[in-house]
């Protein structure tokens, strides 16, 4: 599957500043593509454009030449967010958490250390680092093709960090699941990621 971002621009609509300018990004699903750019200057918003939370002012978002707002039902990007717990309904128990995710594979719980008794609690009775492992198994469902990671890993410990991007490498690889990351950490971009667009340059 292909992604492709044509000349996007999007400002929001109280403020003066334009946050993308004519912004163009083509990538397959076997890249994984690191987007840099100093604090504030767009790559949450960018990720919600790709996602479908927000629409482009102009341009347009295609998966396989189609437009992203397209897709009804399950939608094929899956954005994980930097803060799971604006992430999940603080009403729902993650046992329902991880059913509105697309069939995800009792395998993904698992190699994501998530334990058993943790499914009849509800968000605020987890820690932020054990919410976010949710948030990924909830994310990685069946037909997810695009998985686009907002600072997923801030939260984590070093050891958990690194644990939880070795598993998330090996599933993108085997189910050719092409990913974007935003991290200020550029060690771990350049480990993660088959190439980085700086996203600074999109302003003028
Ligand atoms: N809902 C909103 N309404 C108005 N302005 C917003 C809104 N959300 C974000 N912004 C502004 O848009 C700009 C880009 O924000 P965004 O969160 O996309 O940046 P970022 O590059 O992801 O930053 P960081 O690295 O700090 O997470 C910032 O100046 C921010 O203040």
């Amino acid at each position: 599957m292909k992604l492709e971002l044509n000349q996007v621009s999007y400002q929001y609509k109280k403020e003066n500043k334009k946050i993308l300018e004519n912004f163009s990004l083509s990538m397959g699903d076997t890249e994984r593509v690191g987007l840099i750019a100093p604090s504030g200057y767009g790559k949450t918003t960018l990720c919600k454009l790709i996602a479908g939370y927000l629409t482009p002012d102009s341009g347009e978002i295609l998966l396989d030449g189609r437009r992203v707002s397209s897709y009804k039902g399950y939608c094929p990007i899956q954005m994980i967010w930097q803060q799971p717990e604006l992430a999940v309904n603080p009403r729902l128990r993650m046992r329902e958490v991880i059913l509105e995710g697309d069939e995800v594979e009792p395998r993904i719980l698992e190699a994501l250390g998530i334990e058993k008794a943790w499914m009849d609690r509800f968000p605020t009775e987890l820690s932020g680092g054990e919410l976010q492992r949710f948030c990924l198994a909830r994310a990685l469902g069946k037909r997810t093709r695009f998985l686009l990671a907002d600072e997923i890993s801030t939260m984590l410990d070093l050891i958990t960090q690194s644990q939880i991007w070795n598993f998330l490498l090996k599933e993108v690889k085997q189910r050719q699941i092409g990913v974007i990351a935003v991290s200020h950490n550029q060690a771990l971009l350049e480990k993660v990621c088959t190439r980085q667009v700086r996203l600074d340059y999109a302003i003028k």
